[in-house]
């Protein structure tokens, strides 16, 4: 076993603060193909299908990767934008708004990098790019504001794989979740306030998020939890009384019970019960994406509106806006404690290169 490393490693070399922020991951292209590799990628991942591996293995290759591929290429075709899926362009602009804001306090010591947890770029592929520019310490930031064993998690288990393979590790620092924390709930407010403002309130504001089945629930996991904590924290600095907003869970995939109540179920019962008109919110999404854009303003709007309902309003996930990127910096900068930029000013560099030349001298090496 030979471990990753830099034969060419000088003691000159500058060495930097990295912070690499992921998300889920996207296919590369809306086409069945390409889905095929995607989806193959993520489901046969333990943390997301916690179902034993042979009996997983022979559902997925046998059904699965049969039926899904075409089915969902279809829909990611309905999204596609001309510079590629809603997700990457999103990720990419949060990225460089991160970037733009931290090197303006530390200059280039520190670099900013995106990755995501499955597909491209993938993370192997920037943590190589960054052993390479000198990171000693790198910070992780995955876009899940709520933590899940499926998400977090395994976004975990990533970089702890991908660090089993290199010589020298950096100084690491993981964020596990930001639900409650001020910025983030602030940075939500004024998104929904602002469109408040422009285009009126609806009756309720249903806040849907990504839902994971009930059993990881019953096992521990403190995702559904953490949702509520949100949505508390939210409604209560928006001053919104019980009635006034709810919290929902979408996405279902496969058979088993997920967790309740389902943004879809909810919108096909909430006209029979007199609410007439809804905003709808995703808190767990820092990014537009098939599941908002599709699943949400298309999907849940037709049948909320066939249901007898009359006004339906996406309010866009926070995305690359200003408030979004100064709440991420706050919690990057929060999770920098101790951590200088490394000084890398010409002199030291110079210094610390002949200290070493001198050892090697000595040892005659
Ligand atoms: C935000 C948190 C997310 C959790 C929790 C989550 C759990 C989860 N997802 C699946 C299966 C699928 N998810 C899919 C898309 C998708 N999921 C998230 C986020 C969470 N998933 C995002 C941001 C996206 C969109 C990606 C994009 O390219 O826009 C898909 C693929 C689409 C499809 O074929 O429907 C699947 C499949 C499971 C099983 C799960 C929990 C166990
Ligand atoms: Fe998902
Ligand atoms: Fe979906």
């Amino acid at each position: 076993m030979t471990y990753k490393g830099e034969e060419t490693f000088r003691h000159g070399q500058p060495s930097r603060l990295g912070i690499l922020v992921t998300n889920l991951g996207t296919p590369d292209a809306p086409t069945t193909s390409a889905l095929r590799r995607y989806l193959a990628e993520f489901l046969w991942d333990p943390r997301v299908v916690e179902v034993p591996r042979p009996l997983w293995w022979l559902i997925l290759h046998g059904v699965i990767l049969r039926i899904r591929p075409s089915r969902s290429a279809e829909a990611y075709r309905s999204v596609w934008q001309p510079g590629g899926s809603p997700l990457l362009i999103h990720t990419a602009d949060q990225c460089e708004g991160i970037r733009a804001a931290l090197q303006k306090k530390y200059g280039d010591n520190l670099v900013v990098g995106f990755a995501m947890r499955y597909g491209n770029p993938s993370i192997a592929s920037v943590l190589d790019q960054m052993q390479q520019q000198g990171v000693r310490q790198l910070l992780v930031l995955p876009l899940y504001p709520q933590y899940s064993a499926s998400t977090s998690g395994s976004t975990f288990d990533a970089i702890a794989k991908d660090f089993t393979r290199r010589r020298w590790l950096p100084d690491f620092r993981f964020i596990s979740h930001y639900h409650d924390f001020s910025p983030y709930i602030e940075a939500m407010a004024t998104r929904i306030e602002r469109h408040w403002a422009a285009n009126g309130r609806n009756q309720k504001l249903v806040l849907s998020y990504h839902g994971v089945p009930k059993k990881y629930l019953l096992r521990g996991d403190p995702y559904h939890c953490e949702c509520h904590k949100t949505s508390r924290l939210l409604a209560e600095r928006l001053g919104l009384s019980a009635d006034e907003f709810m919290t929902t869970f979408q996405s279902r995939f496969g058979r088993e019970e997920w967790l309740q109540p389902y943004t879809d179920e909810t919108m096909k019962s909430l006209p029979g019960k007199g609410v007439e008109s809804v905003d709808v919110f995703c808190p767990g999404f820092s990014s537009d994406c098939l599941e908002t854009i599709e699943e949400i303003n298309e999907e849940n709007r037709e049948y909320f509106t066939e249901s007898g309902g009359k006004g339906f309003a996406y309010i866009p996930a926070l995305n690359a806006s200003e408030e979004h990127i100064e709440a991420l910096v706050a919690l990057i900068e929060q999770n920098l404690e101790g951590w200088a930029a490394p000084s890398n000013d010409p002199e030291t560099l110079r210094n610390r290169e002949q200290r070493a030349e001198s050892v090697k001298e000595q040892l005659g090496w």
